[in-house]
């Protein structure tokens, strides 16, 4: 887990009178309350499953980008860790990663889900946001395909009202639904408005610079996360100890061998995530592998081991070993 990242340098051969005139490219993060639409809405920019999303609150841990390529620009989302009120050590590193991202992008781009009405978790959000005074902020309605319009108009104006009453001066508000494909055109228009001239900072064609390792982390904790217990998703880390081509292997016939750790803070956590004789831990490991073979194109053996780390997220110690 890291800061947002320095950009890359300019691809080689890449002068700075080879970009056009008047190409604009910057950072953007999606911030609201968990389960706000925010990896949905990266997804539906990029155009390939480069976030995670989940319908369990709070899942999205790493700093997972995403670029959209044109001809004119070039946007770099950011997609953060929902901001939360700290109860633990890991909390708090969390919410410090945020402001750090908040500060450093062009563009903050607050989501509503309108299907939900504005609330406190909303206003802590916002009112955390205003004092990053320098940052362009944008409110995004988001989920529109879940809300009739009479709802969708009510929404905006309580976005309106809020952003009157924290004194956060919204430079768009955009109703969109990223499930439907519906304005995400006109939000990504919107958020290049935003960003200022400059020429591409990632070579073409590069969705992410996450590295694989990451990704595939995430994927096994997103499969892990499918279908437990509210209170596990905050107790579940997932590092991947290697990831290495079988040898001796055809070259037409690769296999890519993934070990992974499963880490749970207590021994009643790890019986809910290896279920019955396994069969839970199997069938996370086969939703996991699908995926990874699909993200990296390649068949997979993923061994998958479940550990417990007591009390991870209050050790700091702990915490530096699993990334944090
Ligand atoms: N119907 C509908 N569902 C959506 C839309 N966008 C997101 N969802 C669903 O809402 C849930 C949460 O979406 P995510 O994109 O994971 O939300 P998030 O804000 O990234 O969530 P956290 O990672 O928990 O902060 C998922 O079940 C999505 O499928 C939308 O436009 N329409």
């Amino acid at each position: 887990m890291a800061d947002l990242p320095p950009p890359s340098p300019p691809p080689a051969g890449l002068m700075s009178h080879d970009w056009a005139e008047g190409h604009r490219s910057g950072f953007a993060s999606f911030v609201g309350r968990p389960n706000a639409g925010k990896s949905t809405l990266t997804n539906a920019l990029v155009g390939t499953k480069v976030a995670i999303t989940s319908d369990k609150p709070q899942t999205t841990r790493s700093v997972v980008r995403g670029i959209v390529h044109r001809d004119d620009a070039q946007l770099v989302l950011v997609d953060t860790p929902g901001l939360h009120r700290p109860r633990t050590l890991l909390g708090e590193r969390l919410n410090d990663l945020v402001r750090t991202t908040w500060a450093e992008v062009d563009v903050v781009a607050v989501c509503f889900p309108a299907d939900e009405k504005v609330g406190p978790g909303d206003r802590f959000i916002v009112t955390e946001l205003a004092k990053v005074r320098r940052t362009v902020k944008v409110a995004v309605a988001t989920k529109t395909d879940l809300a009739t319009p009479e709802q969708i108009g009510q929404h905006l104006m309580d976005i309106e009202r809020l952003g009157r009453e924290t004194d956060t001066d919204w430079a768009e508000i955009v109703p969109v639904s990223a499930v439907a494909g519906d304005q995400v055109a006109l939000l990504e228009d919107l958020l290049v408005a935003q960003m200022p001239e400059g020429p591409p900072l990632y070579p073409g064609g590069e969705l992410t610079d996450t590295p694989d390792e990451t990704l595939v982390g995430e994927l096994v904790r997103e499969a892990a996360l499918d279908g437990v217990r509210d209170e596990l998703p905050h107790s579940i880390a997932v590092v991947i100890e290697e990831m290495v081509p079988r040898e001796g292997r055809p070259a037409d016939r690769p296999l890519l061998d993934v070990h992974a750790n499963l880490f749970v803070e207590r021994d009643s956590q790890k019986g809910i995530v290896i279920g019955r004789k396994g069969a839970r831990l199997q069938e996370v490991g086969t939703n996991a592998r699908k995926q990874i073979e699909a993200l990296l194109g390649t068949p997979v053996h993923l061994d998958l081991r479940v550990k417990v780390a007591k009390d991870w997220q209050r050790d700091p110690r702990q915490l530096r070993r699993l990334g944090f």
